[in-house]
């Protein structure tokens, strides 16, 4: 194991030098390497430049995938991207390191093996690699070797980082890969001019001639592209068109969702449909009465009730609205939105029900039908559900002011949905959540936005939040 070197000197522009070297090592768009061809694997298509600095940012790392044809540009744009998060922890990988080693048989018959074919590379153990460092760890990297054609002994460090980078033809193709990106990016080039850039490289930076060139474009560059690489375009968040300028505008927006998902929650980097309202020491204020043990009945009801109200208006503010001009009493006119119609509100008995009267004082005269679920089973255990006939034309604001698990919410959402609501029209408002019931319902729901006003540690082996507020219904209604 070798640990990366620190590799990266941003302040003096060695980025692009850096990278250049990792991609003319690598086999991008692999045109059956002669191994003299490809160098040594010195560099290995690793370039860690973060690993010399600190994390700024705890938790889990955002994951990039860069993909596109042969010479598109890719690791122009990842340098790019790259030189404008000096801030942060970056890491770059390429999938070109995680080529497999190749049979004898393979490497008796380099010329024509197929090295922009998906079984080239050793898929699972990139995924593996990206696993461990999204969930904010380091991983070994393996070294290839492009002379032999096949792996070394060593392998590089890398990571943790904050934001990891993969390039390569291939990375928005492979499903398995695609799924850990948290953003995906295809560099998008005209085909003639990937193909004279390409003829340009090989010639004069590897000692190719023209015919031979083209003979391996037509065999596999090509068919390999169109198969596998443009089809996989679809899947991109981002789509760059990249000629012969920078597309410095693309550079800019991407970096600054970047830096947006690195000053959120890691949470919220995951799950864009989770929306945590901003804190503040009012809302840790009430959050520290409610949670008190030697807090009265009466001080947690008022408290409780706040929050409520707090989570409610957060919700309603993220439906739909239309544009509405009003005049004023002295006859000025102001531009303005009217709200949403054909709202519920559902309540999860017993704790959701302490929710109504903050709804109730938001919405005059809102509907609010109510479900009862069995907690902690394998079944969908409605017990009780009492709903607006016409729910399904309605937005619906899901009532529970605790997500532990996220059994009971799952089973609610589904009890909506087959009811004909579709997962855009719930909101499931709640005043504190796990991280554990985050996930559940976020990922199982992925359309239905979860609003919270804190998120709790963990859940404990009896199924309470920690640190929680106890029994919320008991402490409301009975104590
Ligand atoms: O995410 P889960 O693990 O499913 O847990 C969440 C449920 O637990 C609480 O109800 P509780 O069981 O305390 O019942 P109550 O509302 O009737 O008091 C809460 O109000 C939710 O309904």
């Amino acid at each position: 194991m070798t640990p990366v070197k620190p590799a990266f000197d941003a302040a003096n522009g060695r980025a692009a030098t850096v990278l250049a070297e990792a991609s003319t090592s690598g086999a991008d768009g692999a045109l059956g390497p002669s191994p003299s061809l490809k160098g040594t694997s010195s560099s290995g298509g690793v370039w860690a430049p973060g690993s010399g600095r600190r994390r700024q940012h705890e938790g889990a790392c955002f994951l990039i995938g860069v993909a596109g044809g042969t010479a598109s540009g890719k690791t122009t744009v990842v340098d790019r991207i790259m030189q404008r998060l000096q801030d942060s922890c970056v890491v770059m990988l390429s999938q070109d390191s995680f080529y497999r080693a190749l049979t004898d048989q393979e490497r008796a018959t380099v010329d024509t093996y197929n090295f922009d074919h998906p079984d080239a590379f050793d898929t699972p153990l990139l995924v593996e690699t990206l696993r461990q460092l999204r969930t904010g760890s380091a991983a070994e990297v393996p070294v290839y070797d492009f002379c032999t054609h096949a792996r070394t002994t060593e392998t590089r460090l890398v990571g943790p980082a904050d934001v990891v980078v993969v390039e390569g033809i291939l990375v928005l193709a492979l499903q398995a890969v695609r799924e850990m990106l948290h953003m995906k990016v295809y560099v998008d080039t005209d085909d003639d001019l990937r193909l004279a850039r390409r003829i340009t490289r090989d010639t004069k930076e590897r000692g190719r001639d023209v015919a031979g060139v083209l003979k391996q474009y037509s065999e596999f560059v090509k068919p390999m592209f169109d198969q596998y690489v443009a089809p996989s375009r679809r899947h991109a968040d981002v789509i760059i068109p990249w000629g012969k300028g920078d597309n410095s505008v693309a550079i800019d927006l991407i970096t600054e969702h970047i830096r947006t998902k690195l000053q959120q929650p890691e949470l919220k980097r995951i799950y864009a449909n989770l929306e945590l309202i901003p804190s503040n020491f009012q809302i840790q204020g009430m959050h520290t009465i409610i949670r008190d043990r030697n807090t009265s009945k009466e001080d947690f009801v008022f408290y409780a009730d706040r929050l409520n109200r707090l989570v409610v208006e957060a919700g309603l503010g993220l439906l739909p609205f239309t544009e509405a001009a009003v005049t004023t009493p002295t006859g000025h006119q102001y531009n303005g939105v009217a709200f949403a119609r054909q709202l519920c509100g559902v309540s999860i008995i017993r704790s959701g029900e302490a929710m109504e009267a903050a709804l109730r004082a938001c919405c005059k005269g809102i509907k609010i039908g109510k479900i009862l679920v069995q907690r902690h089973t394998d079944h969908n255990d409605v017990i009780y559900e009492k709903l607006p006939t016409d729910i399904a034309e309605r937005h619906v604001l899901l009532l529970d002011p605790m997500l532990t698990t996220g059994n009971t919410a799952v089973k609610a959402i589904q009890i909506l949905k087959d009811k004909g609501v579709p997962e855009d029209r719930i909101l499931f408002l709640t005043l504190m959540a796990a991280p554990e019931g985050i996930h559940k319902v976020c990922g199982t729901y992925p359309a239905v936005r979860l609003i919270t006003s804190e998120v709790d540690d963990a859940v404990d082996a009896e199924y309470n939040l920690v640190p929680g507020v106890g029994n919320y219904g008991n402490r409301y209604f009975c104590e």
